[in-house]
């Protein structure tokens, strides 16, 4: 173990590694300084998706696990899976909380709303959960379901809303119950960014039927100027005329997303819509609600990870990212613990929100980096953590060349932390927390279009040492499990007990 070197661990968020082809944004980038780090510094590239994390084999790696297992130093056993579990398991139709609901609408006749993103993105939510509680529900002789399916198109390719539209038609046919009676873009449904407006529009057409009135599900898809994240929130009308969806006195909402931090300002405004009409609420795992949701699954512990040891050793750290990310460096980081730490000080990076980020891929990075070289210089921070968004919030809008610049923008971001963290005797280390830029298209099979969603490609893992500081070359398969490890052996600390992680350098 080192005799403990204050540091610097920056996520490049969505860096992921792939040899350089049409698709790869990042290798078509001129990034001389961090092209230089990777010959010259100790790397390694490391696992950042399917069961080296916690997800299911060869599933993509996301933000919120791979913060969760760089903070945890093990894999977590993510809400995907823990929803899998549940499903393949057969318990999901036993599930008592479920089965509570289910056999009070049977019995009183209320209905059934499924709210959900329709894909098999796997980061939000999958397809295929929703098949299995629409399977419920029939067997449990529920008697109306309604979907209110939310289109995709950045977990997976834009353009692709017609084919799972069509599939959640035919889990309905299949089922035997249900109708599609909402459709609508996750721009509007699943926003973050606390622009109640979009989601405003979104209650309006599940409470009231507000919203593009369409006669089949598909003609939503027509509606949009934007892709399938921008279809405008469209209300299904039967042969009266009437919208089929609105939420009634008595039904039940069970949202079918297993990731919260998209859906839950929608659950949240949907809830306070319609608090005193008897409606029940249900998420499929477990939400970061204000409102109290019951959740038919219950989320992993993933704490006692680097959060836990640095607050247990006064290590003081300053966690930095722009808005987009923040709760990643801090939230995810520590566990999904958001308890306040005073050892913790946390800088989140506003400014200019750009509409379209192709428009404006350098973000706000400048302000970032400024935060981090001003903690750097402070004696009484031994842990600068921050996350540069730009490649991966860039490469969601699948465009190759607006990524490109994110990239860039990003090597001039690393030199700049470099240099500081040489002025004030301090190692650096760059991870990233999954692949998005440098797969850009979808694979030639699908015809290589433009693909703005994750990969399953592993990450550099690059140690930039201290001035003076001696570190061996990382050896053997790693995977994001060992960052926590790496960092508190760099801080001159043991790894925490329950880190299954080792240390890299
Ligand atoms: O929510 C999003 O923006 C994407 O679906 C996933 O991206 P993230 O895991 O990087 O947040
Ligand atoms: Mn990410
Ligand atoms: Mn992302």
């Amino acid at each position: 173990m080192n005799a403990g070197t204050p540091g610097i661990l920056l996520v490049l968020d969505g860096w992921g590694h792939a040899g350089p082809s049409e698709a790869n944004a990042l290798t078509a980038a001129a990034t001389p300084y961090l092209d230089g780090l990777l010959a010259d510094c100790p790397a390694v590239l490391a696992e950042a998706s399917g069961t080296a994390v916690g997800l299911l084999p060869g599933t993509v790696g996301n933000s919120e696990i791979g913060h969760m297992v760089i903070g945890a130093g093990r894999p977590v056993p993510y809400d995907s899976v823990l929803v899998q579990e549940e499903i393949s398991s057969g318990r999901m139709r036993s599930n008592a909380t479920l089965v509570e609901v289910l056999n009070r609408l049977s019995a009183a006749g209320g209905t059934l709303h499924l709210v959900g993103l329709c894909s098999d993105g796997m980061i939000h939510a999958d397809v295929q959960h929703l098949r299995e509680l629409l399977r419920i529900a029939a067997r449990f002789s529920v008697p109306a379901v309604r979907v209110h399916a939310i289109t995709d198109g950045r977990d997976v390719a834009d353009h692709t809303a017609a084919a799972y539209l069509g599939l959640v038609e035919g889990f309905v046919a299949e089922a035997g119950v249900g109708q599609v009676a909402t459709v609508v873009g996750r721009g509007y449904a699943l926003d973050k960014s606390g622009d109640l407006e979009l989601t405003e529009k979104v209650s309006l057409a599940l409470v009231d039927g507000k919203g593009e009135a369409i006669g089949e599900p598909q003609e939503a898809l027509e509606l949009t100027r934007r892709g399938d994240e921008w279809v405008p929130p469209c209300v299904v009308t039967g042969a009266d005329g009437r919208p089929l969806g609105p939420v009634r006195d008595g039904d039940a909402v069970l949202f079918t997303n297993f990731r919260s931090d998209r859906i839950q300002q929608l659950a949240d405004d949907l809830y306070r819509r319609l608090a005193g009409r008897g409606v029940t609420f249900l998420s499929l795992a477990q939400y970061d609600t204000e409102a109290a949701i019951p959740p038919l699954v219950h989320r992993s512990d993933a704490g006692g990870g680097l959060a836990a040891e640095l607050a247990a050793h006064g290590v003081r750290s300053v966690r930095i990212a722009e808005a987009e990310k923040f709760e990643h460096v801090t939230y995810y980081l520590n566990g999904r613990d958001a308890a306040v730490v005073p050892v913790e000080e946390h800088v989140r990076v506003t400014g200019d929100v750009a509409p379209d980020y192709t428009a404006r891929p350098e973000m706000n990075l400048d302000r970032v980096t400024e935060a981090v070289v001003s903690a750097a210089g402070r004696d009484d921070v031994p842990l600068v953590v921050a996350n540069l968004a730009n490649i991966d919030v860039v490469g969601h809008t699948g465009h190759f060349d607006a990524t490109r610049r994110a990239a860039e923008h990003t090597d001039r971001a690393v030199e700049a932390v470099c240099h500081a963290a040489r002025a004030t005797g301090r190692w650096v280390l760059l991870v990233g927390d999954h692949g998005n830029a440098e797969k850009m298209l979808t694979d030639a099979s699908a015809g290589a279009r433009p693909y703005g969603g994750h990969t399953t490609n592993p990450v550099p893992a690059v140690l930039v040492p201290a001035p003076g500081q001696q570190v061996a070359a990382p050896a053997g398969p790693a995977t994001l499990a060992d960052i926590a490890p790496s960092v508190l052996a760099l801080l001159g600390l043991a790894p925490a007990p329950r880190m299954t992680g080792r240390p890299l350098w």
